[in-house]
């Protein structure tokens, strides 16, 4: 299946089990994160734009000083795809490795 085709509710149940940090909103996913402090913060999302760009697929990112807020949904499939949750991924890896 296309990386960009729209996934089944069962498909997105089954896609979350792996990414426990992140919770469905409607058509999308979330996830906040608190990192160490604003520099962290920033290298983070650094490298998520690494990321995006890669992927050409780029997240919402809400900075709130230490605490970033993430918003994954693939806009022109109106909905979450498995583009969403490789990012999602991606995103997991570059909190763990800040
Ligand atoms: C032309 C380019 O491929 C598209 O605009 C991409 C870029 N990044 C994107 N990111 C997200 N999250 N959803 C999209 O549909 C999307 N589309």
């Amino acid at each position: 299946m296309s990386k960009s085709t729209r996934l089944t509710d069962d498909q997105i149940t089954a896609g979350l089990a792996a990414l426990p940090d992140w919770t469905r909103e409607g058509e999308a996913i979330v996830r906040t994160a608190e990192t160490a402090g604003f520099p962290t913060a920033i290298a983070v999302v650094g490298v998520v734009a690494e990321a995006a760009e890669e992927l050409d697929h780029h997240p919402d990112i809400d900075i709130r000083w230490r605490t970033l807020r993430f918003v994954l949904s693939t806009h022109s499939a109106g909905g979450l795809t498995g583009l969403d949750l490789t990012m999602a991924a991606r995103i997991d890896q570059a909190l763990r490795d800040a």
